[in-house]
Order: structure tokens, then sequence, then C-alpha cells
């Protein structure tokens, strides 16, 4: 068994290279959650200094998966955007700083260089919401644009798989440098931590972290401005979902579903959830679609909402093991039957958006 107690002794045995204190008394242990046997929590320092934190973050995970019984840590290094709010809040219980910082609004910043911003949703998990936001992203591409990736998928980051990228991003002049991957800039949370190790987030970390992701990757340049930016969001419709919505600024929103009616009335949730916080919904796909789900549920539920409905995709082997494989099908077989219907739903999707 591990204690808060005993996790908060062994982080401030390492110690903070400016203020020479310990980690937990120099304040920089926010949000921890301590859980059989799993402990994570994120250290917010001053963009120009991640370089110079990257080292203690080593040092803290170190020090965690050092003692008896820790299976799983996740120590995030986030940079602290220059407009946020001072970390801390004089007069606050130990108690309720420990929480992080979600009680100050994350603030909602446009990603810099970006024109649009594109949510790619689904109520609920496994419908392939993923599979849809890279081949949608490279059909994007295909077209000509120039296009992101965001994983915000904190309970299943599978952006690293999908697209074969691996490894920390770059920092530069504090900013992370996306990787590039067949014509994509990919970034994910399972980037920056390791995949399993996000699960144990909570609301406002995941908030947190896909602010930073969001508004402190450099998608784009004054010169060379990035297009669109799709983002894989986490299924599901409850608060964290809500949260992220809310607090990124989103040009419009695409569902995921598949054909049945469980997932169809999840998908429901979905669009009365961004319809809550007034974001548009672009249309419904129908993924899976065929003989074993069933087809035509998602046309009739988008028919029943009013939203438009922007096509189907078939269950098909081959979008799996592309997907597998680090390889959108999109891009692996741009003549094929599955990337005609993606280049037909990215035409519909950059023409409302005004690309
Ligand atoms: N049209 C399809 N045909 C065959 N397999 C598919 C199809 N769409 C997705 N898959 C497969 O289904 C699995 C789940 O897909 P994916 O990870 O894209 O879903 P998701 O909705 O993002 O899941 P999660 O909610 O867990 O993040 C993956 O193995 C993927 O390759």
């Amino acid at each position: 068994m591990t204690d808060r107690a005993a996790v908060l002794a062994v982080l401030d045995a390492v110690t903070d290279p400016r203020s020479g204190q310990g980690l937990a008394t120099a304040g920089l242990v926010q949000g921890l959650v301590v859980a059989d046997g799993r402990a994570g929590f994120v250290m917010e320092v001053p963009a120009r200094e991640t370089a110079l934190y990257a080292p203690v973050r080593d040092a803290a995970e170190a020090a965690l998966k050092a003692m008896p019984g820790m299976e799983r840590v996740s120590v995030v290094l986030t940079a602290e955007a220059v407009t946020a709010a001072p970390r801390r809040t004089a007069g606050l219980s130990k108690a309720a700083t420990d929480q992080g910082r979600p009680k100050a609004p994350v603030p909602t910043e446009r990603p810099g260089h970006v024109k649009r911003v594109l949510a790619v949703a689904s109520g609920k998990g496994g419908v392939g919401k993923s599979t849809v936001s890279v081949n949608l992203a490279a059909a994007l591409a295909a077209r000509g644009l120039s296009v992101g990736v965001l994983d915000a998928d904190v309970y299943g980051p599978s952006l690293p798989t999908m697209l074969g990228v691996s490894g920390q991003p770059a920092y530069e002049d504090g900013a992370m440098v996306p990787h590039v991957a067949h014509g994509l800039k990919a970034m994910s949370v399972g980037l920056l931590t390791k995949a399993e190790d996000a699960m144990i987030w909570r609301g406002p970390m995941a908030s947190q972290a896909i602010n930073q992701m969001l508004t402190q990757t450099r998608w784009g340049t004054a010169e060379a401005p990035l297009d669109v930016l799709v983002i894989d969001l986490p299924p599901g419709t409850g608060d964290v979902q809500l949260t992220l919505i809310q607090k990124t600024p989103l040009d419009g929103a695409v569902i995921v579903s598949t054909p049945q009616e469980v997932a169809l009335a999840d998908a429901r949730r979905a669009h009365t959830l961004f319809e809550k916080v007034g974001v548009p919904t672009l249309g419904l796909i129908e993924n899976m679609s065929g003989e074993v789900f069933g087809t035509g549920g998602a046309e009739a539920e988008a028919a029943r909402l009013g939203a438009p409905y922007l096509g189907d995709l078939p269950l098909d082997g081959a979008l799996r093991r592309a997907g597998d494989a680090g390889k959108p099908l999109v891009a692996d077989e741009p003549e094929g039957d599955v990337a005609r219907r993606f280049d037909a739903i990215a035409a519909r999707v950059a023409a409302v958006l005004g690309l």
C-alpha cells in the first residue's frame, strides 16, 4: 500500500533546482493522485524552463517507481501559459491546493496560427473515433490542406499507434514541436506520458494537459499556418468531455457512431452536449456499417436530430490492420473504396469550415 504522505515525502527528497527545496515543499506537486500502487501528478513550470525541469520530472518518476508496491507512475511536465493565473492561491488549505489548479478556469485560448479546429467525438468508446480522426485528417491532407491531429483521448490515446509515432516531442523556444507522420502533424497525450498512466488522471488534469497540447504546440507559423486541427476527443458525454469542449475553441464537431441503437443513443447525447455549448455538429458518420451491425441507423438518427449525415464507412479488416500498423488506410491506399468515402466526408467538412 502506498499512502499519500509517503509519496509526498519521497517527492520532497527530490530537489527543485530553482528554489533548492523539495518538490512538494516548493509547490511543484499538483493534482496528486495516489491509489492502489499508482501515483501521478502534474508539475507545471514556466514555459522557458521545461528543459531545466525535464530531468527533475525523470528523477521524480524514478523516485516514485522505487517505492515498494508502486506499479504505475506518471509525472506530467507542463509549461505554464504566460497568461495563466498565479500557481498557488494564498489562504487555501493544503488539501485544496493539492487538488491541483482546477478551480482556476483553464483559459480558452485559440491555438496560434491554426485556422480551424474540428472535434471528432463519440458518445461511446470503441466505435472507431480514433480511426475516423486519423483517416479524416489524412483525407483533408490529401485535398492539399495542412492538417494536425491532437489526440485528446486521455483514457486511451491511440494516435501514436495509429500514426506510428513515438518519443517525447522536442521543445523549442518553450513550444512543443509536433511529430510529422504521413504528412500530418501529430500530438498525443500518449507521447507525453505512458498511455496506461493517463488512465489515472481526473478531469481537471486531463483538461489542463489538453489545453497545453493545444496552445503550446507549434502547429503552424505566421508564414505557414495550419489549415485545420482535428481533435480526437475522449469518448463519452460526461463531465470530462463537457469541460473539454467548453474550454476548447471548436469550430465544429463530427460525431462517430456504429449503427446499433445503444451507440446511437450515445451519439444523440454527444450532439446535445455540443448544442449546449454552441458548437455546431457538422454531421454524423456511421462506422462499421454493414451486414454485422446493420446499416442506416446513423442516417436516420441524423435526420431525427436535424443534423447533417456525412456518410458511412464499412466494417473493413484493412482499416483495422492499417491502424494497427501505424498507417492510415487513406494514406496507404489512396485509391481504395475507404479512401473515396473519407474523401467525400472531408470535402463536406472542408466546405462547411470554409477551407
Ligand atoms: N470500420 C472499421 N472496420 C474495422 N475495424 C475498425 C473500423 N473502425 C475501427 N475499427 C477498429 O476498432 C477498434 C476501435 O477503433 P478506434 O480505436 O478507432 O475506436 P475509438 O472509438 O477511438 O476507441 P476508444 O473509445 O477506445 O478510443 C480498433 O481496433 C480499430 O482498428
